[in-house]
Protein backbone atom coordinates (compact mmCIF):
# COMPACT_ATOMS: atom_id res chain seq x y z
CA UNK A 1 0.00 0.00 0.00
CA UNK A 2 1.17 3.43 -1.19
CA UNK A 3 0.69 6.65 1.27
CA UNK A 4 1.73 9.86 0.85
CA UNK A 5 2.78 11.90 3.75
CA UNK A 6 3.45 15.74 4.15
CA UNK A 7 5.83 16.40 7.21
CA UNK A 8 6.59 19.88 8.62
CA UNK A 9 9.42 20.11 11.21
CA UNK A 10 9.48 22.77 13.87
CA UNK A 11 11.55 22.32 16.78
CA UNK A 12 11.54 24.47 20.26
CA UNK A 13 13.06 28.13 19.91
CA UNK A 14 14.79 27.01 23.37
CA UNK A 15 15.89 23.35 21.54
CA UNK A 16 19.91 23.70 22.41
CA UNK A 17 21.49 23.62 18.68
CA UNK A 18 23.88 20.13 19.54
CA UNK A 19 20.22 18.23 20.60
CA UNK A 20 19.13 19.47 17.30
CA UNK A 21 22.34 17.92 15.65
CA UNK A 22 22.00 14.72 17.43
CA UNK A 23 18.13 14.45 16.62
CA UNK A 24 18.95 15.41 12.64
CA UNK A 25 22.16 12.95 12.33
CA UNK A 26 19.68 9.88 14.24
CA UNK A 27 16.69 11.07 11.78
CA UNK A 28 19.31 10.79 8.57
CA UNK A 29 20.37 7.38 10.21
CA UNK A 30 16.88 5.71 10.61
CA UNK A 31 15.61 7.48 7.34
CA UNK A 32 18.01 6.06 5.01
CA UNK A 33 17.56 2.59 6.52
CA UNK A 34 13.85 2.46 5.45
CA UNK A 35 14.83 4.01 1.85
CA UNK A 36 17.80 0.98 1.96
CA UNK A 37 15.40 -1.65 2.55
CA UNK A 38 12.62 -0.03 0.01
CA UNK A 39 9.78 1.47 2.20
CA UNK A 40 10.39 4.59 2.18
CA UNK A 41 10.05 4.92 -1.62
CA UNK A 42 10.63 8.83 -1.93
CA UNK A 43 11.44 12.01 -0.11
CA UNK A 44 11.05 15.19 -1.62
CA UNK A 45 11.88 18.69 0.43
CA UNK A 46 9.23 21.02 -0.54
CA UNK A 47 10.96 24.58 -2.22
CA UNK A 48 11.23 27.34 0.86
CA UNK A 49 10.24 25.08 3.71
CA UNK A 50 11.39 23.19 6.39
CA UNK A 51 9.09 20.50 5.24
CA UNK A 52 9.05 17.00 2.65
CA UNK A 53 6.30 15.07 1.07
CA UNK A 54 7.36 11.52 1.52
CA UNK A 55 6.06 8.02 -0.21
CA UNK A 56 5.93 4.91 2.07
CA UNK A 57 5.15 1.50 0.43
CA UNK A 58 4.05 -0.73 3.74
CA UNK A 59 1.51 -3.54 4.50
CA UNK A 60 -0.71 -1.91 6.57
CA UNK A 61 -2.12 1.38 8.16
CA UNK A 62 -0.53 0.08 11.62
CA UNK A 63 3.25 -0.70 9.90
CA UNK A 64 2.72 2.93 8.71
CA UNK A 65 1.85 4.49 12.19
CA UNK A 66 4.93 2.64 13.79
CA UNK A 67 7.50 3.71 11.30
CA UNK A 68 6.52 6.95 11.53
CA UNK A 69 6.00 7.05 15.28
CA UNK A 70 9.35 5.53 15.03
CA UNK A 71 11.43 9.13 13.65
CA UNK A 72 13.37 10.71 16.21
CA UNK A 73 12.06 13.83 14.95
CA UNK A 74 8.31 12.80 15.49
CA UNK A 75 7.60 14.41 18.26
CA UNK A 76 8.88 18.05 16.38
CA UNK A 77 6.68 17.14 13.33
CA UNK A 78 3.07 17.63 12.42
CA UNK A 79 2.39 14.90 9.84
CA UNK A 80 -0.83 14.37 6.89
CA UNK A 81 -1.05 11.31 5.53
CA UNK A 82 -2.94 10.47 2.04
CA UNK A 83 -3.42 6.76 1.30
CA UNK A 84 -2.78 6.56 -2.15
CA UNK A 85 -4.58 4.04 -4.75
CA UNK A 86 -4.29 3.14 -8.31
CA UNK A 87 -5.57 5.70 -11.16
CA UNK A 88 -7.40 4.38 -13.52
CA UNK A 89 -5.54 6.15 -16.58
CA UNK A 90 -2.47 5.40 -15.11
CA UNK A 91 -0.36 2.95 -18.07
CA UNK A 92 1.70 1.04 -15.81
O1 LIG B 1 12.20 16.93 6.22
C1 LIG B 1 13.03 16.64 7.09
O2 LIG B 1 14.21 17.03 7.07
C2 LIG B 1 12.60 15.72 8.22
C3 LIG B 1 12.76 14.35 7.85
C4 LIG B 1 11.75 13.33 7.91
C5 LIG B 1 12.31 12.23 7.35
C6 LIG B 1 13.62 12.57 6.94
O3 LIG B 1 14.43 11.86 6.38
O4 LIG B 1 13.89 13.87 7.23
Amino acid sequence: MLYLVRMDVAFPESMPADERDRLKAAEKEFSQALQRDGRFRHIWRVVGEYANYSVFDVASNDELHEILSGFPLFPYMTMKVTPLAKHPNAID
